[in-house]
C-alpha cells in the first residue's frame, strides 16, 4: 500500500517490464502527487471501491523516526529547515532591501500541512463570494460550501480537557476526519487581549468563532490538533484510507518530472516520474490531479508545456497549449514581528530554559500530556480593516468585501520560526526565543510577547518561474512582498495600529518596553524602514494557477478545476485561489478539496 520504488508497483501487481506495462493498465486516476489537497482527494475519491487510486509524493513519510518535530504540537513550524522541508530559497525581494529568504513548503506526506504552523481560520463569507463572482460559478459561495466546510473538519477539546465554552461556536463546527482544537494553555497575554475588546468594542469586537465566514474582530485561535497531535491531510484523511482500502495506493520518494500525452493531443493523463535518475511512467484512465501546490504545480504545468509559450521557448520546452498565467500572480503575505517584554509568565520563559523544556517534550513523548500538547505559541488573534476613508483605499479595496480584512495582529506568548525546540530535540541548547524575524537575534532571557503583523490583502504580485528544462532545478520564487504602496502602507498602518492596541488600559502592568530597534518606532520612516529590515514570508503563497470564468481567456482553470486548453488534468490547492486568502490558507484548501472530490465524482458518475 505504501511503497518506495516505482519498480514495486510493477512488481506486486504487474509482474512485468515496468514502461508500457504500467502505463497500459493503470486503472483509474493518478492524483499527483500526495500531498495536501490530493490526500483529501484521494480519501473521498477511493471511498469508491470501484476506483483505484495512486498517490505520488515526492517527499517523505510523516511516520518516520524524525517525525516528532512535524507532529509535536508545540514544535508548530519547526520542520521548516529539516528533511521535511523542500528547503527553497526566494528571489532577491526588492521591497525588503534586497534580501532573500528560506521559503519552506512541505516535502512530506500531507504536504505544508504537515509543516505547517497548524492554525486553522477559514476566510470570511466575502472571500468565498469572490471566488464564486469570479470563476462564475455559485458553488463557490460561502452558503453553498457550507457542505464541505462540515465534511471537513471537527472540534475537539484540548487535551486537557479544559473548557473551551465562550471561545467558539459549536455550530459552526462539523463532522470532519480533521480535527481542530482551541488552546490547552491560555495566558495572561490572550486574558488581556480579550479584556482589550470587551473594553474598545467598537475599535476590536469580539468575534465568537472567526470560523463562522465572519472573519473580522479578536478572538480564540483554532488548531489542526487534536488528540495531543498534529492533524493533517495525511494524518486525517490519506493514513486512514491506506490503512483500511485497497483501492489506493502511495508511492513516496518519487518525484513528478511532467505531464505526458497518453492518448490523442492535448490529453494529458500520463506523468512522468523520476526516482534516483531513473524514469518512469505512469497513465490514468480518467484524470490527473495536481496537488503539487502554489510552487510545485505551476513548475509541473511549465515543464510539460503548459503556460507562457515565450518563457518556455527560452528553455526548449514545446508549448502545448499557450496560458501566460501559469506562474503569474504569485501572491502571499508578509509577516513581520514587534517584540515587548512582558511582566507576566509567557511561553518564552519555558523556552529560555532547556532543561524545563527538554522536560516538556520528554512529558509529551511519554504520555502526550503537558504543555508540548497543544500549540501554545498563539492562542489569540484580530482580523482588522484600514478606517474607512483610508487614503489607501482610495485606488479601490483589495479585500473581498466589508467583511474581509486589511491586516492582521497574531499575539504570541514566544517566538515563532526559531531554531531553538529543533535544536532541543536534538540535544542542543537553544539559542534564540522569540518571533524571529527574518535573522533576528532575540532576547535568551524574560519572558516576551510579540504581536506578529500580516497584511491580508495584498496588492503585490510576484511569480514562480522555471529555471530550466529538468525538474530539478529548482524555479524562482518572487513573492515581491512590498511593492506596491497599498502594502507597505497598509504594514504602517497595523504597526501603529498594534502600538495603539498594547497602549489600551487593560495593558497595564504587563506590557514592558520594545525590543532592540522597534523601541523608537515614532514616524513613518522609521517604521517603513523596520518593516523593510525585517518582515519574511508568512509562508502562504497562492494564486499561481489562478482559477476564472470558463469563457475568460485569463487565468489556469476553469471553476471546475480542469486546466484550461488541455483535458484530463485538474489542479487541486492553494494555486488554484485567485486571491491571498483572509485567515490562513489551509482551511480554504481543504474545503476546494472536497468539493473537488464531489465535482470529480459527479464529473465520472462515481457516487
Ligand atoms: C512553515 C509553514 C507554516 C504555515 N503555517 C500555516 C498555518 O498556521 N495555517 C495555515 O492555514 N497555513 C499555513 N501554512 C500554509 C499552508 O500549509 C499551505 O497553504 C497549504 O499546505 C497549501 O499549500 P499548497 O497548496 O501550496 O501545497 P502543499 O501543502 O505545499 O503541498 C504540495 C505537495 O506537493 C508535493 N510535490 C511538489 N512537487 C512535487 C513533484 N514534482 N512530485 C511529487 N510531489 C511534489 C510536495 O512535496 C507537497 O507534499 C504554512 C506553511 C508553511 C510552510
Amino acid at each position: 500500500k505504501i511503497f518506495t520504488a516505482p519498480e514495486q508497483i510493477t512488481s506486486r501487481r504487474y509482474d512485468f517490464v515496468v514502461f508500457s506495462m504500467i502505463r497500459s493498465d493503470w486503472s483509474c486516476y493518478v492524483v499527483q502527487p500526495g500531498p495536501f489537497a490530493g490526500c483529501v482527494v484521494a480519501s473521498r475519491l477511493s471511498e469508491n471501491p470501484n476506483v483505484r487510486v495512486l498517490v505520488i509524493e515526492a517527499g517523505v513519510s510523516d511516520n518516520g523516526t524524525d517525525s516528532a518535530v512535524i507532529s509535536t504540537p508545540i514544535l508548530a513550524g519547526q520542520g521548516a529547515g529539516t528533511v521535511f522541508d523542500w528547503n527553497y530559497t526566494t528571489t532577491h525581494q526588492v521591497g525588503l532591501n534586497g534580501r532573500a529568504f528560506a521559503y519552506p513548503r512541505g516535502f512530506v506526506m500531507g504536504g505544508s500541512s504537515s509543516l505547517n504552523a497548524m492554525i486553522y481560520q477559514r476566510g470570511p463569507r466575502d472571500d468565498f463570494d469572490r471566488l464564486a463572482s469570479v470563476s462564475g460559478d455559485p458553488g463557490w459561495t460561502w452558503d453553498n460550501l457550507q457542505e464541505f466546510i462540515f465534511k471537513n473538519e471537527k472540534h475537539v477539546p484540548a487535551w486537557n480537557n479544559r473548557s473551551d465554552a465562550g471561545e467558539y461556536n459549536p455550530r459552526v463546527h462539523g463532522h470532519g476526519p480533521l480535527l481542530s482544537s482551541l488552546t490547552a494553555t491560555p495566558w495572561e497575554l490572550d486574558r488581556r487581549v480579550m479584556q482589550t475588546a470587551a473594553d474598545h468594542s467598537d475599535e476590536y469586537p469580539f468575534n465568537l468563532d472567526l470560523n463562522s465566514g465572519d472573519g473580522l474582530g479578536v478572538g480564540w485561535i483554532q488548531t489542526s490538533v487534536g488528540n495531543s497531535a498534529r492533524s493533517s491531510s495525511s494524518s486525517a484523511y490519506l493514513h486512514p484510507a491506506l490503512d483500511s482500502r485497497n483501492n489506493i495506493d502511495l508511492l513516496l520518494h518519487t518525484q513528478v518530472t511532467n505531464l505526458i500525452s497518453s492518448g490523442s493531443g492535448s490529453k494529458l493523463t500520463g506523468v512522468q516520474v523520476s526516482q534516483n535518475a531513473h524514469e518512469y511512467e505512469f497513465a490514468a484512465t480518467k484524470e490527473v490531479i495536481l496537488s503539487a501546490g502554489s510552487v510545485g504545480t505551476p513548475q509541473i504545468l511549465m515543464l510539460s508545456g503548459v503556460g507562457p509559450k515565450e518563457e518556455l521557448q527560452k528553455f526548449g520546452i514545446k508549448s502545448v497549449v499557450d496560458l501566460p498565467d501559469v506562474g503569474r500572480n504569485l501572491q502571499d503575505q508578509a509577516i513581520v514581528g514587534l517584540q515587548w517584554e512582558a511582566k507576566a509568565e509567557t511561553l518564552s520563559g519555558l523556552l529560555n530554559d532547556p532543561a524545563a523544556f527538554s522536560a516538556a517534550l520528554a512529558q509529551y513523548a511519554i504520555n502526550k500530556t503537558g504543555i508540548a500538547a497543544a500549540n501554545s505559541v498563539v492562542n489569540s488573534i484580530a482580523f482588522l480593516r484600514l478606517p474607512d476613508g483610508s487614503p489607501l483605499l482610495k485606488g479601490g479595496d483589495p479585500a473581498a468585501g466589508p467583511h474581509a480584512a486589511h491586516f492582521e495582529f497574531a499575539f504570541l506568548a514566544s517566538p515563532l520560526g526559531s531554531k531553538q525546540r529543533v535544536e532541543l530535540i536534538t540535544g542542543n541548547s537553544p539559542q534564540n526565543t522569540f518571533l524571529a524575524n527574518d535573522k533576528q537575534v532575540g532576547p535568551t532571557t524574560g519572558n516576551w510577547v510579540s504581536i506578529a503583523i500580516v497584511v491580508q490583502s495584498p496588492t503585490s504580485r510576484g511569480s514562480i518561474n522555471i529555471t530550466s528544462s529538468s525538474a530539478f532545478s529548482y524555479p524562482t520564487i518572487d513573492p515581491a512582498f512590498y511593492t506596491t504602496a497599498f502594502d507597505i502602507g497598509t504594514a504602517i498602518h497595523a504597526v501603529k495600529a498594534a502600538q495603539e492596541f498594547f497602549s489600551k488600559p487593560a495593558w497595564d502592568g504587563f506590557i514592558g518596553a520594545p525590543f532592540s530597534d522597534a523601541t523608537n518606532l515614532d514616524t513613518d520612516a522609521k517604521i517603513e524602514a523596520y518593516v523593510r529590515k525585517w518582515a519574511m514570508s508568512n509562508k502562504h503563497p497562492t494564486s499561481t494557477a489562478r482559477m476564472s470564468k470558463n469563457s475568460d481567456k485569463s487565468g489556469v482553470v476553469g471553476p471546475d478545476l480542469l486546466v484550461k486548453g488541455i483535458r484530463g488534468v485538474r489542479v487541486v490547492d492553494a494555486s488554484v485561489l485567485p486571491f491571498a486568502v483572509g485567515g490562513f490558507p489551509q482551511a480554504q484548501v481543504y474545503i476546494i478539496a472536497e468539493r473537488a472530490a464531489a465535482l470529480i465524482k459527479d464529473a465520472w458518475c462515481l457516487n
